[in-house]
């Protein structure tokens, strides 16, 4: 490099404290907030001993140096060393703080600052509306780092991460908390410098804007605003550590930028036209960082120009330059190595303090590409030259460019070009001034050094192939001081030199020896605006986050409770219900056996209203009974049944009320048809009764031989009947078994004897009997009934039948209202889980948001405090 093959004190004090720094950098890495005075005392004693080493290493360079500027430019040196240190590590230290910002952002996406007009006028005294609320932050004069907090805001709401917030409010909460939007004066969006989003909608403001976005959307916004500032510092600590300076000549199309350059350089070297020319960039740098050999090198498009590598340029001679710079479909860029033929103490190129390189720009108002392009390399020069014709002040995109550089550049040096073609110079003077300094205020206090007015194609230049001053002028040359020249014209020209050598000589100043204020005050600027934006973000989202931590910390201890409480309401119900089924069922079993025992067991008292039809019709009519009783039965069993509707309607209706009680529009009523209880066919009775009945249960033999001793011979009638069996039913076929069963008794005397009165005393006995049948029949016939739905265990399987169905309906409502209390049990823990969430999320931002606050404000002090006027 320059500075080091010519053994400059500046290059080496670089070189040297860049060594020290590795300590600085192991504090920064720790995350606190960086100790300036500690650190300066480092520098200091970097500073001492590279005092010493350079006097002994570079005795001769300091003395040439001392003798040209005293003793102070070595202290300005090292100065601007101390300076560049800090403001690197502040640029580091910045560039975590707004990386740990952006992990935040991605967790808890930040809140912006917006404003909104109140909705309604506050009224005398409750409403709770805090109109608009003054910044927590402002900033005083021009000085970024002299940052007053201010009251806190009221009731500050997150109304961008308000969307979610709907799963973990409770009713009571959205009663007692209603959402309040975060209303911030416009100041404060003003005040944002860099991470300001770039909002254009129609009539709308940016302010407004934010407001009406979703939070992701802001959130993604701002995240790409911290990465483009994460980029630019990144850069600049590139810039700072580089002790090279790159001056970017830029403006207006045919402001003439080149003629500019070429009168700084005295050579004829860029190309010069009426007509806008210069399509890509040119970087002239000295000859010397080219192995002294004059060259321009072309680079290709896409390529990222390396000098060791052929493959990223194309060579050529200066002359070529005019065909190169407006080959803009080839090339994005020419490096040209030049060899400046001015002395040290003229050049700017070839001075003896730092590596210089000039890049022309296109002009600025030439396409939006060119444009934007102009824009970035603004960002990676360390000084700007605007250039602007006189004829024209400064247009809009003139008027853009340099808002948008103001964000680092506090200085732009300024040229009024072509002053030579304004009749009323005065007025042009005044009109120009006073768009400085709306445009760049700290430009327009020190406008005698940075504002220029002169005609750059006044001043005298060799043509292109020259090497030397001494030949190839193509302007006359102003050392010609022969009287007789002296003529008005002659004067004019010489006023104009005169003009651009004042520039060169402010030039240099603000290039080389203000290198501080040109070099490292972007970064300081830069770097406090960042902070500035930081620290109000951090303490926007600092308050906001406070805000929502005790909203979510009154919810969730007002929601607690509530939780408890679902679960307890749950038992209390669970139990009731149970009761409710318990009772239910008990009373209708308790019915139903009582019935069922009361109609089987009067049964047989019962008029059944079956007439007797004779003996002949014995069959029918024992069947007739038979199904009298059994209806009289199945009308008791729907009697139980309909009772059982009954109670259970009474049951689900208490259910029911439970529910609307416990759960209110939750919960969900079912629609009860109690008319399809008890569907099952019932008929089956019968057949099982049909099942148990054999022929003699018709008969009640043991009523009939109750009656023996009233009747004689009854015994023996009973006693025949049976032997005769089923045969007497239904016809005379018992005249026949009578005979049959006097064969059967004895001997022939025998039979003769007792054959007649035995005949007699059955006829007899058998008379009686079948008189007696509609009397004892009907009796006998439910006796047997009874003893059979006994054995069938009809009253039992009836009221379990008809329990087991009231429980299994009563089951449904129970189920129901058990599952909506436990759906309202999972929704309050559900919703307790998202505010336990919440509630840690907040705290989490509301520590790192505080933190960040006092991060940033001591950040902004420390790099406030870095004095660049030491090192100028
Ligand atoms: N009268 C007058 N003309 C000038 C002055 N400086 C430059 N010009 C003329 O203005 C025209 C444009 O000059 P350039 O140097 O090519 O302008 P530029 O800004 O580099 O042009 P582009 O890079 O193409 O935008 C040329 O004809 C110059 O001769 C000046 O001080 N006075």
């Amino acid at each position: 490099m320059l500075g080091q093959d010519s053994g400059s004190a500046s290059g080496n004090v670089t070189g040297d404290s860049t060594v020290e720094r590795g300590g600085l950098d192991m504090k920064l890495q720790t995350g606190l907030a960086f100790d300036q005075a500690t650190m300066l005392a480092d520098i200091s004693d970097t500073g001492k001993r590279r005092l010493q080493s350079m006097s002994l290493l570079f005795a001769d360079t300091i003395s040439t140096e001392r003798d040209r500027q005293g003793q102070p430019g070595l202290l300005q040196a090292i100065s601007y060393d101390q300076n560049q240190v800090v403001l690197s590590q502040a640029v580091k230290h910045t560039v975590e703080m707004l990386r740990k910002l952006q992990e935040m952002n991605a967790k808890w996406p930040a809140h912006y600052p917006s404003t909104r007009q109140p909705q309604t006028p506050p009224t005398a005294g409750g409403d709770s509306r805090p109109g608009l609320v003054r910044n927590q932050l402002t900033t005083t004069g021009t000085n970024p780092g002299s940052l007053h907090p201010l009251s806190k805001p009221k009731q500050l709401k997150r109304a961008v991460t308000s969307s979610n917030q709907e799963g973990e409010s409770s009713k009571r909460s959205k009663q007692t908390t209603a959402p309040e939007p975060c209303l911030i004066t416009p100041q404060i969006a003003q005040e944002f410098f860099i991470l300001k989003l770039d909002l254009k909608l129609g009539a709308l403001s940016q302010t407004e804007l934010v407001h009406s976005l979703e939070k992701s959307s802001i959130a993604s916004l701002l995240d790409d605003k911290i990465s483009q500032s994460v980029r630019h510092l990144l850069a600049l600590i590139e810039r700072i550590e580089d002790t090279s300076s790159k001056v970017l000549i830029t403006g207006d199309l045919n402001a003439g930028k080149s003629t500019f350059c070429n009168a700084l350089l005295r050579r004829k070297v860029l190309p010069e036209d009426q007509q806008p020319c210069t399509n890509i960039f040119c970087e002239v740098l000295d000859v010397r960082e080219n192995g002294g050999l004059e060259e321009v090198h072309a680079v290709h498009r896409e390529a990222t120009y390396n000098r060791n590598n052929e493959s990223t340029y194309d060579a050529y001679t200066l002359h070529n330059l005019e065909q190169i710079v407006g080959d803009s479909m080839r090339y994005t860029q020419a490096k040209v190595y030049l060899k400046d033929i001015r002395t040290p103490g003229q050049s700017l190129l070839n001075n003896d303090t730092v590596d210089i390189s000039i890049i022309d720009a296109p002009g600025l108002n030439k396409d939006s590409l060119r444009t934007t392009a102009i824009f970035s390399r603004q960002e990676e020069s360390d000084i700007v030259v605007f250039v602007l014709r006189a004829e024209n002040h400064f247009t809009l995109s003139a008027k853009e460019f340099i808002q948008n550089a103001a964000h680092e550049k506090a200085y732009i040096f300024m040229v009024v070009n072509r002053f030579d073609n304004i009749r009323d110079q005065d007025r042009c003077q005044r009109a120009i001034l006073d768009q400085v300094q709306a445009l760049s205020p700290h430009t327009f206090e020190e406008s005698a050094e940075l504002v220029h007015f002169v005609s750059s194609n006044a001043v005298p230049i060799t043509l292109p192939n020259a090497t030397s001053s001494s030949g190839g002028d193509r302007y006359p040359s102003n050392d010609d001081d022969d009287p007789k020249d002296e003529g008005k014209g002659k004067a004019t020209e010489r006023a104009k030199l005169q003009d651009f050598q004042t520039l060169e000589e402010s030039l240099r100043r603000f290039v080389l020896e203000k290198r501080a204020r040109s070099k490292l005050a972007p970064a300081k600027t830069y770097v406090l605006k960042v902070l500035s934006d930081i620290n109000a973000l951090a303490t926007v989202n600092r308050d906001v986050s406070q805000s929502e931590l005790d909203r979510v910390t009154r919810e969730l201890a007002d929601l607690e409770p509530v939780c408890e409480e679902s679960k307890k309401v749950r038992a209390q119900v669970v139990y009731d219900i149970d009761l409710i089924i318990e009772e239910t069922v008990r009373s209708i079993y308790a019915f139903t056996r009582s019935e069922l025992n009361l109609t089987v067991s009067h049964i047989a008292e019962e008029d059944l209203r079956v007439p007797y039809p004779g003996i002949f019709g014995l069959s029918d009519y024992a069947t007739s009974i038979k199904a009298a009783m059994l209806s009289r039965v199945s009308e008791a069993v729907t009697r139980s049944e309909q009772y059982a509707r009954g109670r259970t309607v009474q049951a689900v209706n208490s259910i029911a009320s439970l529910g609307l009680l416990h759960l209110g529009n939750e919960y969900t009523t079912l629609t009860f048809r109690e008319d399809i209880m008890f569907k099952r066919r019932r008929d089956m009775l019968a057949r099982q009764v049909d099942a148990n009945l054999g022929f003699w249960d018709f008969f009640a033999t043991d009523l009939l031989v109750q009656n023996q001793e009233k009747i004689a011979g009854t015994s023996i009638a009973v006693s025949v009947l049976t032997l005769l069996g089923g045969r007497m039913i239904g016809g005379l076929g018992w005249v026949d078994g009578v005979l049959g069963t006097i064969k059967i008794i004895g001997s022939r005397n025998t039979r003769a004897l007792i054959l007649p009165s035995l005949l007699v005393t059955t006829v007899g006995a058998a008379t009686y009997v079948l008189h007696q049948v509609p009397n004892f029949l009907p009796r006998c016939m439910s006796a047997k009934i009874s003893a059979s739905l006994v054995q069938l265990d009809l009253v039992h399987t009836n009221c379990e039948r008809i329990s087991a169905e009231v429980r299994k309906v009563l089951q449904f409502p129970t189920d129901n209202l058990r599952m909506g209390l436990q759906l309202s049990i999972d929704k309050f823990a559900t919703k307790r889980e998202a505010m336990r969430k919440a509630k840690g999320e907040s705290e989490v931002a509301w520590k790192y948001f505080a933190n960040l606050v006092v991060e940033s404000r001591d950040s902004i002090t420390s790099v406030g405090d870095v004095n660049l006027e030491r090192g100028s």
